[in-house]
């Protein structure tokens, strides 16, 4: 086990502190919410109110630095990485349990697009050669057998591919299904071309676990030039939130842990975004697009992106974070397919992502316009994780408000 150095760590945490400002509850009373503006303004967490004459432009020295090469190359994120690096082996290790392909199946918003996309297609699959990239238990490998595929290939690193071999003989369907124990990007199908890629490679925030890669890699050897993607496009989403009850539960819970300040914890506690399903009345800005993929041609670079958004918020509230989540969709249907995972349709595993302000909720008015950057890059040291930057900059009559945090997904 690595050991840590615990001086290395204080110093880290006293150059943090010292770069923090002054005063963070500033006379914060969360119940007290604001009918108006009026009044209150000496009743919230932030510390950076026009009134007070405090106002912020930034935190640390990387605040407006949005390059993807040098944006994440803080202190922060090296201490972070501290003791995280993992074997890839054990991300297939957790895929040749069944626990987790029965979670999978039973998502019955996931399984169902993907069974209507291909069941009620079989046009699209009459006569063609499939590749089912990640098949694990085989299921949209049989989807397209049943569809009328002439041959499917699947492919899985995992050795849950053992079972799927087993479902696929009990089913009757070896003939049409040939699967191939490897990682996608090492084996050689025994075919030239496919006419269509299916795969569930959509991981939390989209882009966890960063499967995606694999099969845009697959699909620039192996999709004929007609090919088909299913899914085809993939769009992610934001908007902001206040939820008192997740907040209380997630950082103040620290504050005393049967009679231990263990409140230093909640500094590291920030940086990690918080993956559940949000209640949809905790929601308090219009929801926007943040950035859209198109399957078909989208290249692995693009994959580390900065996006700019730009919402409305709908209420007089606070706003304590943002939330993100994201849709696919299968437009080569008859009637085209969404699979979505927004707080306002039926619920997934995904769930959605959401990000809080550290230390702060910011108070806010029905028609005020929140705005920033989001920059999210593959972790160097793992690339299944993720480095996540996010500028919240909200500017109305009373606050001024413009900061960036550091997020890691892992
Ligand atoms: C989200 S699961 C989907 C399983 C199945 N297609 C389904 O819909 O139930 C993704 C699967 O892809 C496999 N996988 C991920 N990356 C892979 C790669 N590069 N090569 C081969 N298999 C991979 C994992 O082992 C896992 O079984």
């Amino acid at each position: 086990m690595e050991q840590i150095n615990s001086q290395d760590n204080q110093m880290q945490i006293e150059e943090e502190n010292s770069s923090q400002k002054i005063n963070y509850y500033h006379n914060h009373d969360t119940n007290q919410k604001p009918d108006s503006l009026e009044g209150y303004m000496h009743n919230h967490r932030s510390q950076y109110c026009k009134m007070c004459k405090r106002t912020s432009k930034d935190i640390g020295t990387n605040h407006n630095n949005f390059n993807l090469e040098t944006c994440f190359d803080t202190k922060n994120i090296k201490e972070e990485s501290k003791g995280y690096e993992r074997n890839q082996d054990y991300y297939y290790d957790s895929y040749s349990h069944f626990n987790i392909h029965e979670d999978m199946l039973k998502d019955k918003v996931r399984t169902k697009a993907y069974m209507k996309s291909i069941l009620d297609n079989k046009n699209l699959f009459e006569g063609k050669i499939v590749l089912d990239i990640g098949c694990g238990t085989g299921i949209l490998s049989i989807f397209a057998a049943k569809a009328g595929a002439k041959h499917v290939y699947g492919v899985d690193n995992a050795n849950i591919i053992f079972h799927a071999n087993t479902i696929i003989k009990n089913n009757n369907l070896a003939d049409k299904i040939t699967l191939i124990q490897g990682k996608m990007e090492e084996v050689e199908l025994p075919v030239e071309k496919v006419d269509i890629i299916i795969s569930e490679w959509m991981g939390y925030f989209l882009l966890y676990e960063s499967m995606l890669d694999c099969v845009l890699d697959a699909r620039d050897k192996y999709l004929a030039p007609d090919g088909l993607m299913f899914p085809n496009k993939a769009t992610m989403f934001i908007s902001s939130f206040c939820n008192d009850e997740i907040y209380n539960q997630r950082f103040d819970f620290w504050d005393k842990v049967y009679g231990v300040d263990m409140s230093c914890m909640k500094q590291w506690v920030y940086k990690e975004p918080l993956v559940d399903q949000a209640d949809r009345g905790t929601i308090n800005g219009d929801f926007v697009k943040l950035i859209e993929f198109d399957l078909e041609t989208v290249k692995k670079n693009d994959l580390d992106f900065v996006a700019d958004y730009t919402l409305k918020i709908r209420r007089d509230d606070y706003v304590q974070g943002v939330i993100i989540w994201w849709d696919v969709y299968f437009n080569y249907c008859k009637i085209p397919i969404k699979l979505s995972t927004s707080p306002f349709a039926s619920e997934t595993h995904w769930k959605q992502t959401m990000f809080f302000i550290e230390n702060e909720d910011i108070p806010v008015i029905k028609g005020d316009t929140l705005s920033g950057k989001v920059a999210v890059k593959k972790c160097t040291k793992n690339p299944r994780d993720l480095d996540i930057k996010i500028q919240f900059k909200l500017e109305n009559r009373e606050i001024d408000f413009d900061k960036s945090y550091v997020y890691k997904m892992n």
